[in-house]
């Protein structure tokens, strides 16, 4: 396997990026940049003709490094390593920065002093100098019509880790650059033209603070499949093959497992169809049940090579009705009189009669006040109480469901007494949660959270408890007590759900998109998963076609770019799961093009949000990686992740190109198979990027799923780095 390392010049409209690598001596050098040169290329606008300089600078055998460029305005670093004893070692940095006047108050020297403070405080005694092969350096920033906004940040990480970082607010066109030499030292490839046939590979490491991002092509006989395999589900091979990396489903698609699809063939059907998560929701059912319910999800897994995960929904401490003796419904018409009643009925409950689960319930409601079912789909209004019975008449008809949600109301607001004071997990909640840890399911949806403190508390018992510990939990949002601590919630938490059934029946009704629109952002800004639930396409329960409203409704979750849509009612017990899936599965896709074709591009403001060095590193990695991908029009980002974070990361900056996130671990890739643009695969791969690279190419096109000449970037987790390829 023979692979030649080249430079490439891109062209893209109106900028140029020029990127080499320079294999160093081992002497101690700094390069010398003839003063005159230089002035002849800040007074030269055409960058074209400043290659010659450029070219001699980057054949100087004392030079090692990237140049990026464009338009106007470059900076170059050059750093200085010696072999000791087989080791790189850093010795100097020099940093020359070519700023243009753009008659934009000098800020150029403003990145100067930058650089010159980033460099005092981690070059110095940098750890990872003694450690670790130098990596390509190379700070730029794309100035273009405005001033280089350099950020602290992401200047000072790129420096300590010697690797470059563009910080340019330039919306075309933002690279990160930078990657491990030293693989080929002494072999000196000359500049030839960029084209896109060759493959752009981007690599990073967390655990080893060898950072950063590199582009290069790579032209090489990867060699054939050596005997490892790759799991991906038929489904996305299929549509992969069929239509190419653009047509993958980027909104991931979740049901709830029911009745009409627990069978084996009825849950296959539904994994053919796109599902993503099979969700079973212990407020209804008994455990046995959905121990089977599992056991086939896992069977088809096992056999058909999915990946569909698992999410236990908790029946958390809602108010809400008893079944109806097994009627799947119950209508109730104007101005007739049922009876709610806490009493736990031995024999025969009397017609119009339904049982409520919280003991409380009879004393917190008083005459007058008005109880809604799931939000008012059913209205009564409280005529008598005669001990646990309460008498209520029928105002506004409609189905009751079993277990339906009760709501009560007093003077127009919502009555939270005893009522509030319930435990968000309860008992019965607590035994449900060792049947999941027991079970092994993959999400534990919390139902009512009320503050972070349970969550984290949950957590913590799932840790102490589970194999693995690494069961992720996910808030439902649904309650007036979760908007309010939203942020903080969503933080404890591994992702959270839009549960608008019964938030719509705590808020007003005219609040919930509004709600919908905030924790989605929240989540993304936070990094956690988000699903959109409940009613989605409603009406499908009975009807074999969607109202507009509900396509539009279903449209409006994917143009917010929610990581993964809900089916309850339609999919748990409706007449067409199936049908509902497969409107869900083509509006999705069918947003998603619309917006790629309008070029749309995020305006949200993304957070740091690393709480560590190494994780800052993964993050900005990822987000330059992402809109490289979207500048390059790669044909998708390849990730290798141990844990999974990095692709999430990825996932975040909601890319135009798929995500092809592989893991060692068959759990990972199940959990990474409900967020955004990620195609979980799992693979063995080891610590060394090329090695990686190749067998993935090697066996992803042996399956027909890339081609050559398809253009990829690659970043990983074990080793922070980025690298852009076309595959060979
Ligand atoms: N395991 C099950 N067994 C029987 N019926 C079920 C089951 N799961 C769901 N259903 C039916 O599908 C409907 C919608 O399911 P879903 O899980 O959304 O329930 P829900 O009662 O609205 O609870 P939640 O508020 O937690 O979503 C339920 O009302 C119930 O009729
Ligand atoms: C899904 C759910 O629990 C709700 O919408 O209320």
């Amino acid at each position: 396997m023979d692979k030649i390392r080249q430079t490439h010049i891109i062209d893209a409209p109106k900028s140029y990026m020029v990127i080499e690598e320079i294999f160093p001596s081992n002497e101690e050098y700094l390069p010398k940049v003839d003063k005159d040169e230089m002035d002849l290329i800040k007074n030269n606008k055409e960058l074209e003709s400043s290659y010659p300089i450029i070219m001699k600078w980057l054949h100087n055998p004392r030079t090692r490094n990237f140049i990026i460029i464009r338009e106007n305005n470059f900076t170059l670093t050059f750093s200085c390593w010696r072999q000791i004893m087989g080791l790189n070692h850093l010795i100097s940095t020099y940093f020359l920065t070519i700023g243009f006047d753009d008659g934009k108050n000098g800020k150029d020297e403003e990145i100067q002093k930058l650089v010159a403070e980033k460099r005092r405080r981690h070059y110095p005694c940098h750890p990872r100098c003694l450690r670790h092969p130098p990596a390509a350096c190379v700070y730029f920033n794309f100035a273009q019509q405005q001033p280089p906004t350099p950020n602290l940040e992401s200047t000072s990480m790129a420096h300590s880790l010697n690797f470059f970082l563009s910080t340019s607010t330039s919306p075309e066109f933002t690279h990160s650059c930078s990657k491990p030499m030293l693989q080929n030292p002494h072999r000196f490839v000359s500049l030839t033209k960029f084209s896109r046939k060759s493959v752009v590979l981007v690599s990073a490491s967390a655990d080893n603070g060898l950072g950063g991002l590199g582009l290069s092509a790579v032209t090489a006989d990867y060699g054939s499949d050596n005997g490892s395999t790759i799991e991906v589900d038929a489904v996305t091979e299929a549509e992969l093959k069929e239509n190419g990396f653009r047509s993958t489903r980027r909104t991931k698609l979740v049901c709830t497992i029911g009745p009409a699809t627990c069978g084996f063939e009825q849950l296959e059907a539904l994994a053919v169809g796109g599902m993503n998560v099979a969700r079973i929701n212990m407020c209804h059912g008994t455990r046995d049940w959905h121990k089977a319910v599992i056991q086939k999800v896992r069977r088809l897994n096992e056999e058909k090579g999915y990946a569909v995960a698992i999410m236990m929904d908790t029946e958390g401490s809602e108010i809400h009705m008893g079944d109806l003796g097994g009627a799947s419904s119950a209508k109730a018409e104007d101005g007739e009189v049922w009876t709610f009643s806490v009493r736990a009925y031995e024999a025969l409950r009397p017609e119009r009669c339904i049982t409520v689960n919280y003991d409380g319930f009879a004393e917190d409601v008083r005459v007058g006040d008005e109880l809604l079912v799931d939000g008012g789909m059913v209205r009564f209004e409280v005529i008598e109480k005669i001990g646990p019975d309460v008498k209520c008449l029928c105002t506004d008809p409609g189905l009751l469901l079993p277990r339906a949600n009760l709501t009560f109301w007093r003077d127009g607001s919502l009555v939270r007494e005893r009522n509030a004071m319930l435990p968000t997990i309860s008992s019965k909640d607590w035994l449900d949660i060792d049947f999941g840890i027991a079970q092994g399911v993959d999400f534990i949806a919390v139902s009512f959270v009320k503050s972070a403190e349970v969550i984290n508390h949950l957590k913590s018992y799932i840790k102490a408890r589970s194999r693995d510990g690494v069961i992720a939990v996910i808030s439902k949002i649904e309650s007036i007590d979760s908007l309010k601590n939203l942020e903080e919630i969503i933080q404890a938490s591994d992702g959270a759900m839009v549960a608008r059934g019964d938030l719509g029946a705590q808020i007003p009704l005219e609040q919930v998109p509004l709600a919908q629109q905030k924790i989605v952002e929240v989540c993304r800004q936070l990094n956690k998963p988000v699903i959109v639930a409940s009613q989605l396409l409603e009406s499908m329960i009975e009807y074999p076609t969607p109202t507009r409203a509900e396509v539009a409704d279903v449209s409006e979750a994917v143009r917010q770019r929610a990581d993964a849509l809900m089916l309850s009612g339609e999919s748990a017990m409706g007449q067409f799961p199936d049908k509902a899936l497969t409107v869900l599965r083509s509006v999705s896709l069918r947003i998603e093009k619309w917006w790629r074709e309008e070029k749309r591009h995020e305006v949200m403001d993304l957070p740091d949000i690393a709480s560590s060095f190494s994780d800052s590193i993964s993050e900005e990695i990822c987000n330059s990686a992402a809109k490289m991908a979207n500048n390059l029009e790669v044909d998708a980002l390849f990730v290798y992740t141990k844990n999974g974070h990095m692709a999430s990361l990825l996932s975040r900056s909601r890319p135009d190109c798929p995500i092809f996130a592989f893991t060692t671990d068959t759990l990972v890739r199940r959990r990474l198979n409900l967020q955004w643009g990620l195609i979980p695969f799992r693979l063995d791969f080891s610590d060394d990027m090329e090695t990686n690279v190749n067998k993935t190419f090697s066996l992803l096109k042996a399956r027909g799923m890339i081609k050559s000449g398809d253009l990829v970037i690659a970043v990983s987790d074990m080793l922070q780095s980025i690298q852009v390829m076309n595959v060979p």
